[in-house]
């Protein structure tokens, strides 16, 4: 485990605690396996918890859930996402880790303001008109407060445990060291150094309490003209590393299910609205809130939703977010080629075996055809495509992880809410919308105003696919057969895509040659030269359009 580094002190401390964690629930064997117990000469102090295990009768997924959630925050959040990946867990596991909660302590408020009191230099009970000293709620990473500011607004305080930040860091240097343990012991598939790299940028942002802040405001920016959804605003001249200021959210809180239908809110409406905002988050904004669980949310009048902690978000590339509405729409018009396809570029391995991938795809593919659109589970339905991943020992990259949790969260909201949600049906207009955008005038305008910028003005017109192939073939990936096969093709299309292009030189320079030829005549303009330049004009114009609905129709 040393991987010839040798350990701080703080993170020697933090080794042996976590060893006695494992070893008292039954997984000494895997900290004598990773060397662990020689590292730490403390340890054997805590092997003899060993036969004295209290749950060595329980099967080892839920043992690993329990030593998980006594391992702290970390440990929990990293289970968690663990939970949606189904590309590198047995579905035992993730079950287990989805039933992962915090085990939360309150502290008392002298203690809990050590560190923001140090940093803003203030005392907070002078600070604030009204402060409420006993938690309004207790999270792992944060304790909220009640207060109201001095020019009367009722807010709430985030504020974060004062000692956790060196806790986290000692084990994110471990999970770190265990992920090039991984790695080098040939686990590599896994993608071990990407998980822990990934995870560790994800929890540290997450710990500055200011980044959620700024997540919540880049939120808010996007639904200003949704009055029904509703995000806290932020109070900056409080909000630092330590503490957060936002409005408090009055409502009913979205855990609470008999208070929201006491409230007389349509549920049907709340399902349908949440699961609006969310999707709108991912397909069309990009940025999104990763954790749309019941706890995030309150619903108030009006059938209004507010979201609260923005602490976690995912983020998806352009290219991502296509590729995903690629994959949906691929298993809606049952191809199942291209979703496996998408999957292995994904896995990113020359390992994989597209004909058998495409064969089991084609099978769950006609799973999901056999189901009436009511009853399928979009967030189900990606984690059995993305078990079949794991059957082929290909892995998913991290972005996606937040995206599944994102829709796990999501789903499960919208069938608490109204059994009958379709979570298919309210991606529908999002996927189509996206496939629109991708194939009408406006993105081959962007494209040309990106390809101008970086000089590979030919570029833009490409289709995306040939793009695509071109990046498999830098990346190396590139087999014989893709190159022989759609190689032809793509060069076809691509041979009428430079006709086409040579026609809109031509026509754009019969633009640009009437209007000079018409500003430069002016007054003296003769009946000849003025028809000339009018017929170019229009000439060219019906041209360009032409030329536009030419390109779209072989997009
Ligand atoms: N703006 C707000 N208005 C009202 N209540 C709030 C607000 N923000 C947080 N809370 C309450 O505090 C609880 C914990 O907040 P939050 O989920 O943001 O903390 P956290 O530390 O990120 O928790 P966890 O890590 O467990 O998700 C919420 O479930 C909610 O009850």
């Amino acid at each position: 485990m040393s991987a010839g580094i040798p350990f701080a002190a703080q993170d020697l401390r933090r080794l042996a605690e976590i060893s006695g964690i494992l070893i008292a629930h039954g997984f000494g064997d895997l900290v004598r396996q990773l060397g662990a117990d020689k590292l730490v000469g403390g340890i054997r102090k805590v092997t003899h918890r060993e036969p004295a295990s209290p749950d060595h009768g329980l099967a080892p997924e839920e043992r690993l859930r329990l030593a998980l959630e006594e391992l702290g925050p970390t440990f929990v959040k990293l289970g968690q996402i663990l939970s949606t990946r189904a590309d590198l867990l047995p579905s035992a596991y993730i079950a287990e880790l989805g039933r992962l909660r915090d085990k939360v302590r309150t502290l008392d408020w002298e203690d809990l303001i050590v560190e923001v009191e140090a940093e803003l230099g203030i005392s907070l009970i002078d600070a604030f008109d009204a402060l409420d000293t006993t938690p309004l709620a207790a999270g792992s990473i944060a304790q909220v407060h009640r207060a109201r500011l001095k020019t009367g607004e009722e807010v709430v305080l985030k504020i974060r445990r004062p000692g956790i930040v060196p806790v986290i860091e000692a084990d994110l240097r471990l999970i770190g060291r265990l992920a090039s343990l991984a790695e080098a012991e040939g686990l590599g598939r896994f993608r071990p150094i990407e998980i822990a790299t990934e995870f560790s940028r994800s929890l540290r942002s997450e710990l500055d309490l200011a980044n959620e802040c700024r997540n919540a405001e880049r939120v808010a920016t996007s639904f200003a003209d949704t009055p029904y959804i509703r995000i806290p605003a932020v109070y900056w001249q409080w909000s630092c590393e330590n503490m957060n200021v936002q409005d408090h959210v009055t409502g009913v809180p979205g855990s609470d299910l008999a208070a929201v239908r006491a409230a007389g809110l349509d549920l049907t409406v709340l399902a349908r609205r949440g699961a609006d905002a969310v999707l709108k988050m991912i397909f069309a904004d990009r940025f999104y809130h990763a954790d749309p669980h019941p706890g995030n949310v309150f619903y108030g009048p009006g059938n209004g939703i507010s979201f609260i902690d923005f602490g976690m978000v995912g983020q998806l590339t352009r290219q991502r977010r296509d590729e995903v509405v690629d994959l949906l729409f691929g298993v809606v018009e049952k191809r199942a080629d291209k979703v496996a396809e998408i999957l292995l570029s994904w896995a990113r391995t020359d390992d994989g075996d597209p004909v058998r991938l495409t064969a089991e795809v084609e099978r769950f593919i006609d799973r999901v055809h056999g189901v009436p659109l009511g009853q399928l589970h979009l967030s189900r339905m990606i984690s059995d495509l993305v078990a079949v991943m794991r059957e082929h020992r290909l892995a998913l990259p991290y972005d996606l992880t937040m995206l599944i949790k994102a829709f796990i969260s999501l789903e499960g909201m919208g069938r608490e809410l109204d059994p009958d949600f379709d979570m298919v049906s309210a991606a529908q207009p999002f996927l189509e919308d996206l496939v629109w955008q991708r194939s009408g005038p406006g993105t081959l305008l962007r494209r040309a105003r990106e390809g101008v910028s970086d000089g590979f003005g030919l570029m833009t017109e490409l289709p995306r696919d040939l793009r695509k192939l071109l990046d498999v073939a830098q990346t190396g990936r590139l087999k014989l057969h893709i190159e022989l096969d759609q190689g032809e093709r793509y060069l076809k299309r691509f041979d009428r895509l430079m006709a086409r292009l040579t026609m809109g030189v031509v026509i754009a320079a019969l633009i640009i040659g009437s209007s000079i030829v018409m500003a430069a005549s002016g007054n003296e303009l003769s009946i000849g030269v003025s028809v000339f330049a009018l017929l170019g004009f229009f000439g060219a114009v019906t041209g360009g359009i032409w030329l536009l609905w030419a390109i779209w129709r072989d997009r």
